[in-house]
């Protein structure tokens, strides 16, 4: 049986008192994505930025390959091949896709302190990679990142987490600006990094998108973890249901109908 690369043992979060995250355990393993859906203010940002070294927990252990760690910097995680790719693929508008490629790890040509950005190898690199997973339209690594589709900036971001190496993928609601094709492209992607060995965790609140790549599931709900289930042990209006809290979904159908005549939300 494979062992788990990530795995949270009852992580809390408090800001000033308030429980934004309550006794957390989830654990990933290489080659499989773990999907966090929420709706907002659920504690998906809070757990990401536990996960990735941002916020220590308040209470609760972390262990990465079986070992427990304490991350004090998200360098700390980075360290450890704990990647995150943010919403908007944490990019930068007006540098190129090749700096933007390798920023923090600029490849360079001569001998120091004459040494200079190797803006050659870092183009060839990054549209090689871009290739890789599937974008055909970036050839040039001197574009400009605000000019690419969101998909593409994504697609960018994740390229760049793969390349150097990360083992735990982190993903902060990927699809949820993008377009349908773009979208599944991104979805694509995340089968890749799973067939490479990558350990996904996929956070959204896109129940299809989750459906169509994960795993494992858990629902977060005002920071608690109200289910768990493996792919196939629910169906998307249970989910659906769950998340958006089947009362409040029942008290605004029937709000509606006094207003409309019957309506049934999907
Ligand atoms: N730094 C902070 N200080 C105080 N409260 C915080 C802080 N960060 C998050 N919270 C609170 O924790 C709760 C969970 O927030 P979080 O941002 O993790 O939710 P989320 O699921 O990511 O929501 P969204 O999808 O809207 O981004 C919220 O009530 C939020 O106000």
């Amino acid at each position: 049986m494979v062992a788990p690369l990530l795995k949270l043992n009852d992580v809390s979060k408090s800001f000033a008192g308030s429980n934004a995250l309550s006794e957390i355990s989830l654990e990933v393993k290489p080659g499989e994505v773990l999907c966090l859906l929420g709706d907002n203010g659920a504690g998906k940002s809070t757990l990401i930025k536990v996960l990735s070294g941002v916020h220590k927990p308040t209470s609760g252990t972390i262990e990465v390959d079986g070992q427990q760690r304490v991350f004090e910097s998200p360098k700390d995680a980075g360290d450890l091949g704990i990647a995150t790719v943010h919403q908007y693929g944490g990019t930068f508008p007006l540098m190129s896709v090749a700096r933007c490629f390798f920023v923090g790890e600029e490849p360079t040509k001569g001998v120091w302190p004459f040494h200079y950005f190797d803006k050659k190898t870092a183009g060839l690199i990054t549209v090689q990679e871009m290739q890789k997973l599937g974008i055909t339209r970036v050839t040039d690594g001197s574009r400009l990142v605000g000019s690419l589709s969101g998909g593409e900036r994504q697609t960018l971001a994740i390229a760049r987490a793969v390349y150097f190496g990360a083992r735990v993928l982190i993903l902060d609601e990927p699809t949820s600006a993008l377009g349908v094709k773009q979208a599944t492209h991104v979805l694509k992607i995340i089968m890749q990094a799973r067939a490479q060995g990558i350990a996904v965790v996929f956070v959204t609140h896109n129940v299809m998108h989750a459906m169509a790549v994960g795993d494992q599931f858990a629902v977060l709900i005002h920071g608690e973890k109200a289910d768990e289930f493996r792919k196939g042990e629910r169906t998307r209006e249970q989910i659906t249901d769950l998340m958006a809290g089947g009362e409040a979904m029942a008290a605004l159908e029937a709000e509606l109908a006094s207003l409309t005549g019957p309506v049934r939300l999907p």
